[in-house]
């Protein structure tokens, strides 16, 4: 599945001689699988996710179900078309160990699971996956009733002793470094005793739409969650107590892996297909269609899916990204490119994502000759000249596409590690080299 490249080797990343012309099949959103494995685990019925993402990220969540007694089952949908993965819930068991990898939709949303299960359930993963935070889900599952063992940093490695159940009820947690701790205890809170009452107590709540997107997913499973649109106290979610329904489910192009594409469109002033596009979705990803129009792109939803086209100028941008955080590397690579300085902020929780995202863009655009200075919440990207080098990836599948984007305006630009890629679009190369036509 992964590319077959050494994580140390280089790959030239293809320049491009004019203008893109393609339509892009992009597989499924990472998001929405791993929250539609975890939600058809806690169901009392099967369940069928069609179309589902497998990259490393949605790999390990399905490994994990699978060690803790799910059976996920290859198979054809239930027309008997497209491929699915079939979801057999059962009695949670431990003990089991999860590798979660550096994938934040495991670690942050199989702890509550693993607490629904009965006997022990250790969580191990990469080396960054101690660093991420996890306080917000050790700390409140302990307030809801579970045992947990780690070694006090509130972070991996750790041991969830399963009970068989969880008593549940309200509980405050500061979720300013990730929205996964709201996501994560939602999505389990139907199947704790007393259902789940999160409150968000801190002064800044990142990727809004990924929790809008758990809360839909779970209403369309049958679970009842009161929210702050929904009328409720601000940053204040509850969910009642109640069985979850298996449900058919067919995955959306992850449209954030879609940008890379929509990027290529914008700065070769060419044109881009992506079938598929939703007409309404959670996913942040939508949010490329106004950010790249302003960014000099022009866009259009029709029968097909999203056309995107770009005009031959890149402009620079001033925007809070704090809602689509994960956008962020590669908007800062098209705003390198552009022909006037962007202020991208909202965004200081990327420091601690797949590595620090906001100190590796700064380092490795300047090191093709750019000029980037990090800001106490995001980047000042001023456009200059670019010439080619190795661009570092630090296992961050969205350096990759990042550098990929910028190889195309860019001769020389070779991409160290694009294997990384993998964690959540493992043909990302062949996508991107059959693109361009190569
Ligand atoms: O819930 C999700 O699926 C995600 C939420 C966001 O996490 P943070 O809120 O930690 O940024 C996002 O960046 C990540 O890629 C996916
Ligand atoms: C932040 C990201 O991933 P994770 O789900 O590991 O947090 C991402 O994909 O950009």
């Amino acid at each position: 599945m992964a590319p077959n490249t050494a994580p140390t080797a280089l790959w030239p990343a293809p320049y491009a001689s004019g203008a893109v012309d393609a339509t892009v099949h992009v597989p499924g959103s990472k998001s929405v699988t791993n929250r539609a494995l975890v939600l058809a685990a806690l169901a009392s019925e099967p369940g069928w996710l069609r179309r589902p993402l497998r990259s490393r990220d949605t790999l390990l969540m399905a490994g994990a179900l699978r060690a803790m007694g799910v059976e996920i089952e290859e198979g054809v949908g239930p027309d008997g078309t497209g491929e699915a993965w079939r979801v057999l819930p059962d009695g949670l068991q431990g003990p089991a160990t999860v590798d979660v990898g550096n994938a934040g939709t495991v670690m942050r949303f199989l702890p509550p699971v693993a607490a629904l299960a009965d006997g022990p359930i250790r969580f191990d993963g990469d080396p960054r996956s101690y660093e991420r935070p996890l306080h917000g889900v050790i700390d409140a599952l302990r307030q809801l009733g579970a045992r947990i063992d780690d070694d006090g940093r509130g972070a991996l490695p750790l041991t969830v002793h399963g009970g068989g159940a969880l008593d549940g009820g309200p509980v405050s947690i500061d979720a300013s470094s990730s929205s996964q701790f709201v996501s994560a205890l939602l999505l389990s809170g139907p199947r704790f005793n007393q259902g789940v009452e999160v409150r968000h107590t801190g002064a800044t709540l990142p990727s809004l739409p990924h929790i809008r997107m758990t809360v839909d997913m779970l209403r369309a499973v049958g679970a009842q969650v009161d929210t702050p649109e929904s009328g409720g106290e601000p940053n204040v979610w509850r969910v009642t107590p109640g069985a979850l329904l298996g449900r058919d489910l067919t995955v959306e192009p992850d449209l954030s892996n879609a940008q890379p594409f929509l990027a290529a469109a914008l700065v070769t002033g060419g044109k881009v297909l992506i079938p598929d596009w939703p007409e309404r979705t959670t996913q942040p990803g939508d949010r490329l269609r106004e950010i790249f129009t302003e960014m000099g792109g022009s866009c259009e939803l029709t029968d097909y899916g999203l056309v995107f086209t770009g005009s031959g100028a890149v402009h620079g941008i001033d925007v809070d990204l704090g809602d689509v955080g994960e956008l962020t590397p590669g908007i800062a690579a098209v705003a390198a490119l552009a022909d006037s300085p962007s202020t991208l902020r909202g965004v200081a929780h990327l420091r601690l994502h797949e590595t620090d995202r906001l100190a590796a863009l700064t380092k490795e655009i300047n090191e093709l000759g750019g000029d980037v200075t990090e800001t106490a919440d995001g980047l000042h990207i001023r456009p200059r000249p670019l010439h080619g080098g190795v661009f570092h990836t630090y296992d961050d599948h969205r350096m990759a596409t990042a550098g990929a984007v910028i190889g195309l305006a860019v001769e020389g630009v070779r991409i160290e590690n694009v294997a990384t890629t993998a964690k959540t679009l493992p043909d990302f190369p062949e996508l991107w080299t059959g693109m361009l036509g190569q």
